[in-house]
């Protein structure tokens, strides 16, 4: 066992060492400070102290990787092949709809809006027109008419009970009633500032106009707007 681990320690031994590794003496020698200085380094500038490092390092994975072409810029800056020229731009609807997998619209021109925009909307409903009130007629001034405690019930002194045929004989502008969801209005003050014109509005006079004017605009609030106009309630014959 002695002679065994002697053997094993001793240099002069048989055992071969790999020929790459450096000897001890080897590695002292090029750590070993310079000795013309005490602190170890040495005040000779050599001109390879100032190049700079090798870029990439030589030592480096990618030069590792690449052994074959060690210092080669990559390919895909210098092959015209892997970055093909851009596409020309697109300029009109057709180049699109090509370049999109999109079916091409029929219109020629390039600046015509989508066909679904391009169809007039029909009027269902009749034109509502406004029409252009006297000075002096305006919904303000309607308001500061009704305020004002002017007589607008056409000499009436008392609510009523009015039939339809006595509704029918106020059918003149200057003696106008109309029945609105069973109340009726004195409506001759309010045709000048009526905003939809006198000639609508009196297409209710001396009659029931609650369906005209729900279809007309059913937002307004007539009852708010006519009170002052009150004259009776809508009864049967
Ligand atoms: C006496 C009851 C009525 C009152 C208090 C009244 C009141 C009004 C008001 C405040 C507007 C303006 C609405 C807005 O700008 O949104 C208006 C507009 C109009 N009214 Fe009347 N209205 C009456 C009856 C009628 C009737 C019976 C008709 C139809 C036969 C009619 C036809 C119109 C029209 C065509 C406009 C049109 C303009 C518009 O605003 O688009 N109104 N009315």
């Amino acid at each position: 066992m002695t002679s065994y681990l002697r053997s094993w320690l001793s240099p002069s031994s048989s055992v071969e060492f790999n020929s790459n590794i450096p000897s001890p003496n080897a590695i002292l020698t090029i750590s070993a400070p310079n000795s013309d200085n005490d602190d170890g380094f040495s005040d000779k500038v050599d001109d390879e102290d100032e190049a700079p490092p090798a870029f990439p390092a030589l030592s480096s994975a990618q030069l590792i990787q690449n052994s074959s072409s060690t210092l080669e810029v990559p390919r895909i800056l210098t092959d015209r092949t892997l970055m093909p020229p851009p596409p020309p731009p697109l300029t009109n609807r057709r180049d699109i709809s090509s370049r999109l997998g999109v079916p091409t619209p029929s219109s020629g021109s390039s600046l015509m809006p989508p066909p679904t925009t391009t169809k007039i909307p029909t009027l269902s409903a009749k034109k509502r027109e406004k029409v252009a009130l006297a000075p002096g007629h305006s919904p303000l001034d309607w308001a500061i008419l009704k305020s004002s405690g002017a007589d607008l019930r056409g000499g009436a002194e008392q609510l009523m009970r009015i039939t339809p045929s006595m509704l029918k004989q106020h059918n003149k502008p200057d003696d106008a009633w109309s029945a609105f969801n069973g109340r009726v209005y004195n409506i001759t003050p309010y045709l000048p500032f009526h905003p939809g014109g006198e000639k609508e509005l009196m297409r209710v006079a001396g009659r029931d106009g609650t369906k005209l004017f729900a279809l007309t605009h059913a937002w307004v609030n007539v009852d708010f707007m006519l009170d002052a106009c009150f004259v009776g309630f809508l009864v049967r014959e």
